[in-house]
């Protein structure tokens, strides 16, 4: 009986082994196998040897990363793999790739990766991030009837309005450029969108801007739950499990906005006051028949908004930054620019939209600005969603596609140094020249994804460029002494990017600009 006893224990002990070894095997041949049938025998595109598994961790943290996946690109040619924590990665480093990849095969390149981080910081009532299909349609296709050309056209006078305020508010307190900025996009759109006018130190406004502070969130690399989603279950009281305060708060701060904002535009319609808006509008034609429910709608409805206000935000703060950057650093295009407005526009009043095609040069800076500083050097990323050939390289469903825009918009074939700021590269004859490559071709981003506030944001910026430059001069920053301090460029390392320092002096060009700005 012992003897038995020992000798099914001895077996036991080899069985189990040999048993987990027989299934690695065969999982692993399974594999293969599987994984043969899929690519035929097509390799992936080439890229810098790695480590099994954690991959080019840390090729992904280099700083400004825009550049070193440029140098790779210059090394194994315009499609680059490099996985990273068993993640399948491809860079694409040329227009012609992405044109190939992100626009002509949209249909199967225009999925979006589900990271743990979206659900934590309350960023999935944000349709910018969802996966393609049906719930993304009807999202996209509710916001963009709204932002059409022809529809933007609605939302001139309260851009106009709103950078007149900012104007003011410059002129009042120029030190908190940064922070006037912000406010510029946060009127127009609100109102836009809810409805609603801007109210100083109302409760909305805090939480409108402490919502943008979840762009942190998707620094790269920042947090490890993005390549560990399982340390998502840690609690927070876990030493060094802080992480979770952070998302909660975003959370939070995201789904008040979500849900309050679309609710003041209730109340509002009641008396009129907000009925002009988008929300005002979708709510309104929530009654019409048709296959989504109520809830869901009411749901559309909320994220829609949100994410209008979240998709521009950020984006037209940075480019707004940099073009003051820009003018800081080029004095010379700065006086051009003043003179084509004081020709065109006058001392006796501010520019309007429809100055734009009276105004090529203003447009120039307005491209160049999207060019030089790209707000999101790989755009959004995308994800394949079924497996794909290329060029002879299999790209598998399932891969994170970042298009490197930013060397597409600093190639020097199409833009002769790319690092200078020069308006001019987009003009001939004193007009816009149609045969240079228009920067909104890879700052907009590409296929079915393409950024659908679009039109919204030219009219924006072009606006507030040609606003401020109508009525201020824009100089260094001045120490102690009130010497000028040289400035450098250097846009932060970031999903959405901006340039990093944005000091500067700015005074109003003459007693008649005064006038203008406070009228
Ligand atoms: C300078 C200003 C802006 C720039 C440079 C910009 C750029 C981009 C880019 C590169 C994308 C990703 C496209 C892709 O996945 O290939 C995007 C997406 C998006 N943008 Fe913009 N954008 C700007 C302003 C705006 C504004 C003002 C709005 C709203 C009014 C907006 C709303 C959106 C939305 C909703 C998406 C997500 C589209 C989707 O995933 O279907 N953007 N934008």
């Amino acid at each position: 009986m012992e003897f038995r006893a020992a000798g099914s224990f001895i077996s036991q002990r080899t069985t189990v082994p040999l048993l987990v070894f027989t299934l690695t095997v065969f999982l692993y041949l399974r594999y293969r196998a599987s994984w043969h049938s899929r690519c035929r025998g097509l390799p992936l595109p080439p890229g810098p040897k790695c480590i099994p598994y954690i991959g080019n961790v840390s090729h992904m943290r280099k700083p400004e990363i825009w550049k070193a996946h440029r140098e790779l690109c210059e090394k194994y040619g315009d499609i680059v793999y490099v996985p990273v924590l068993g993640q399948r990665i491809m860079i694409l480093g040329s227009p012609r790739v992405i044109t190939d990849l992100l626009d002509k095969r949209s249909s199967v390149t225009s999925d979006r990766m589900q990271s743990a981080i979206i659900e934590l910081s309350g960023q999935d009532s944000n349709f910018a991030m969802y996966s393609y299909g049906r719930w993304w349609k009807l999202h996209r296709r509710a916001f963009w009837q709204h932002f059409l050309p022809a529809a933007s056209e609605k939302y001139l006078d309260i851009q106009k309005d709103a950078t007149r305020a900012f104007l003011q508010k410059l002129l009042a307190d120029p030190s908190r450029l940064c922070e006037h900025i912000r406010y510029t996009f946060r009127v127009g759109v609100v109102k836009v969108v809810y409805g609603i006018p801007e109210q100083d130190d109302h409760q909305y406004v805090a939480m409108m801007e402490k919502v943008l502070d979840v762009a942190e969130a998707f620094t790269p690399g920042r947090y490890l739950v993005e390549f560990m989603p399982f340390l998502r279950h840690i609690p927070a009281w876990v030493p060094g499990a802080g992480f979770q305060h952070d998302f909660a708060g975003w959370r939070n701060v995201t789904n008040w906005v979500r849900n309050n904002m679309v609710e003041k535009t209730r109340e509002g319609m009641v008396n009129g006051e907000t009925s002009q808006s988008i929300v005002a509008q979708l709510l309104e034609q929530m009654d019409e028949e048709d296959a989504v429910t109520t809830a869901d709608k009411q749901d559309i409805i909320k994220n829609v908004a949100l994410t209008a206000y979240e998709g521009g935000a950020e984006t037209t703060y940075s480019t707004l930054r940099s073009f003051f950057v820009a003018m800081v650093l080029n004095p010379d295009v700065q006086r051009k620019a003043q003179a084509e407005l004081d020709a065109v526009v006058g001392s006796n009043r501010l520019p309007e939209h429809n100055d734009l095609p009276n105004l090529p040069y203003i447009e120039a800076i307005h491209k160049e600005v999207l060019r030089w500083a790209p707000v999101l050097p790989f755009s959004l990323p995308h994800m394949t969603s079924e497996d794909i050939e290329y060029n002879g390289y299999f790209i598998p469903a399932g891969t994170l596609i970042l298009p490197n825009s930013w060397a597409c918009l600093h190639d020097p074939k199409t833009y002769p140094e790319p690092e200078r700021f020069m308006p001019e590269r987009f003009l001939r004859d004193g007009k816009l020249n149609p045969e240079v490559s228009d920067p909104a071709q890879f700052a907009f981003g590409y296929g079915r994804r393409v950024c659908p506030g679009r039109h919204f944001a030219d009219a924006s910026l072009f606006i507030n460029i040609a606003m401020v430059l109508h009525v201020f001069d824009i100089t260094p920053p001045l120490d102690e002494n009130g010497n000028p301090i040289q400035i450098e460029m250097h846009m932060a390392n970031r999903l959405v990017s901006h340039p990093m320092d944005v000091r500067c002096t700015i005074t109003p060009r003459s007693e008649k600009a005064r006038e203008l700005i406070l009228t």
